[in-house]
């Protein structure tokens, strides 16, 4: 691994060095302070960190005094005791200090605050506002109902992710939040995971007749929505949680015809629910959050009206804002929407994540194909599954075809003038590993998950550096290796301070062409950048890509029209 690199993920791992040194110290006290297990070593029963101490009672593998308490509730009760879901509170305006207990255990003591503070570093996280609930270590921490602690397990989630820590307890006391973390760092969970809790909880409790929606997820892009609701559907299953999905491209009757018959959920773009809403009578009374997935994108213009007239028909609903990019006039639009909002930030937010390689080449219009060519034909260089971001509609299925006569390889395109079953049936046949190279627009730019890909080419730079971090993202999840090979030339001057910055902060190296352009001017890339060159393990093998890369290429490729969301 190189220098820097891998940075979210690593503060959860030791070396083996670490390791011999840690086994020497007493039995920890809270599971936050054990160290994640290696492979092959034993496991926490209850959070899935190291399993060091073994409890007397049972031969079960416990990481700290604190899952053992939790372990020997449970065997107290025989069966795993049923876990009540913890009560939705509205804070009493100018409480001091609110905080999640698990109401199952509440002989777990909580954290001071000095320790929570050390906590939050630790695990990178920052956050600002008003008595700001305390992080969770494990799922089983804040009363969410057994079913979806074993659905989470289920999918494979151990342990929380760092922003899952600090959103889950926040989301969970009714605070709005507006949250920035990493590409790939778990946001959706941070936000379905209360949504769930929440729905069901209400559903079991509910004695009226009510089957109107209990919560709206936003977001930008149909590929988008059809994710976040698929990975909803997986961690509700076996609770009384429904989903509509409600998306253009689809038949709107049968969006209809589903929420009439009673769902918990509505995951949708906003154009698409404005239609529905304008169209339909649905009752939004009981709508009680409201989260806005990509909040920076839907704020923008074009997006905006429509996220705002949604939100103007929810009465006062506690609003969850996600995004990997956040900058200031968002948070300033954040505090219209609602009151007393907490901000949390995780990781690295608003650069690209440590765990993507950015390979930046210069390259002449003219010659990006014949250099995606080489690269796709080179078996050191081209990793697939991969995505190639261009910038527009046309370039995507003429590039699409280019690449399969050039290199014989089975390549689709995904972009908005496709029909929704195109979109569907080719995504379906990338993520299935069907073909191994998808070329799109910025349609798959920002929240997929494509979870094998490591591997991104970006052909056409977009037009903000805000997309190029979300691009770059699908590289990379949940702290991966990945690669982002990216072309640059003259025409994408708009964005050379910008990338510059980002490149140089990353350790990355800058194309001569790009370092000398008089559009980088202010902009300092001299012995830094080689002091950083110097430090990478794998200079040699990048400075060959680069070097390779930069030979050129043929025929031109006409940009077209900008494709939008
Ligand atoms: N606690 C967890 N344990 C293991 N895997 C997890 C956990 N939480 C989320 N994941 C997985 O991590 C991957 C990335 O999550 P997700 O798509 O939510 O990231 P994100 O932060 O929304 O990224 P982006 O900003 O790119 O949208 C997904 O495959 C998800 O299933």
């Amino acid at each position: 691994m190189e220098q820097g690199e891998n940075q979210s993920a690593g503060s959860f791992v030791v070396s083996s060095s670490d390791n011999n040194e840690l086994e020497d110290l007493p039995v920890k006290e809270r599971c936050f302070e054990q160290r994640e297990a290696l492979p092959g070593e034993p496991r926490c029963v209850v959070c899935g960190r190291y399993g060091e101490y073994i409890c007397d009672q049972t031969d079960d593998d416990i990481c700290s005094v604190e899952c053992k308490t939790i372990l020997l509730a449970r065997i107290a009760a025989k069966t795993k005791p049923a876990v009540k879901a913890a009560k939705r509170v509205n804070l009493p305006l100018g409480d001091e200090s609110f905080c999640i207990k698990d109401i199952n255990f509440p002989n777990i003591p909580t954290l001071a605050d000095s320790r929570i503070s050390s906590l939050r570093t630790k695990l990178d996280i920052c956050v600002k506002g008003d008595a700001v609930p305390d992080p969770i270590m494990c799922f089983s921490a804040c009363g969410l109902p057994e079913k979806l602690v074993h659905n989470l397990e289920t999918a494979g989630y151990c342990m929380p992710t760092p922003v899952q820590m600090q959103v889950i307890p926040a989301s969970m006391s009714n605070r709005s939040l507006l949250v920035s973390a990493d590409t790939g760092s778990g946001k959706t969970a941070s936000f379905l995971i209360p949504i769930i809790a929440h729905c069901s909880q209400v559903r079991s409790q509910e004695s009226t007749s009510n089957q109107g929606p209990l919560a709206i997820v936003l977001a930008p892009t149909r590929e988008l929505c059809l994710q976040v609701e698929e990975q909803a559907k997986v961690l509700g299953k076996g609770l009384p949680f429904k989903t509509a999905l409600v998306v253009g491209g689809d038949p709107l009757p049968q969006q209809i015809y589903r929420i009439e018959n009673g769902i918990e959920l509505i995951v949708g773009t906003p154009g698409r629910l404005i239609d529905l809403l304008m169209k339909h009578n649905v009752d939004l009374t009981y709508v009680s959050v409201f989260v806005l997935d990509e909040v920076d994108c839907l704020l923008e213009r074009g997006f905006r009206d429509q996220a705002m007239q949604i939100f103007q028909s929810l009465s006062q609903p506690q609003v969850m804002m996600f995004s990997a990019t956040l900058h200031s006039e968002v948070e300033k639009m954040s505090n219209s929407l609602a009151k007393n909002v907490i901000s949390i930030s995780c990781g690295n937010p608003n650069r690209p994540t440590k765990s993507v390689k950015q390979v930046v080449i210069w390259v002449e219009s003219k010659k990006k194909k014949q250099k995606i060519f080489e690269i796709m034909k080179s078996k050191q260089h081209f990793k697939p599954p991969a995505v190639v971001f261009v910038s527009s509609r046309v370039g995507a299925d003429l590039l699409s075809e280019a690449i399969t006569v050039a290199t014989g390889l089975e390549v689709v395109s995904i972009h908005g003038e496709k029909t929704m079953k195109e979109r569907r049936e080719n995504l379906r046949r990338f993520l299935t590993g069907e073909v191994s190279v998808v070329v799109s627009t910025g349609v798959l730019g920002r929240g997929m998950d494509l979870l094998k890909v490591r591997q991104v080419i970006l052909f056409d730079i977009p037009n903000s550096i805000d997309e190029y971090i979300h691009q770059v993202g699908r590289a990379s999840r949940m702290g991966e290796e990945g690669m982002a090979v990216v072309f640059v030339n003259e025409e994408d001057r708009r964005i050379f301070k910008e990338l510059v910055q980002v490149l140089k902060t990353a350790g990355a190296p800058i194309p001569r062409e790009l370092a000398n352009s008089r559009y980088t001017a202010g902009v300092y890339v001299g012995s830094e950048r080689k002091r950083k060159l110097s430090s990478r393990p794998n200079r040699g093998k990048l400075s060959k890509i680069i070097s390779q890369c930069m030979m050129s290429g043929i025929n031109s490729f006409k940009k077209h029209k900008q494709d939008t969301l």
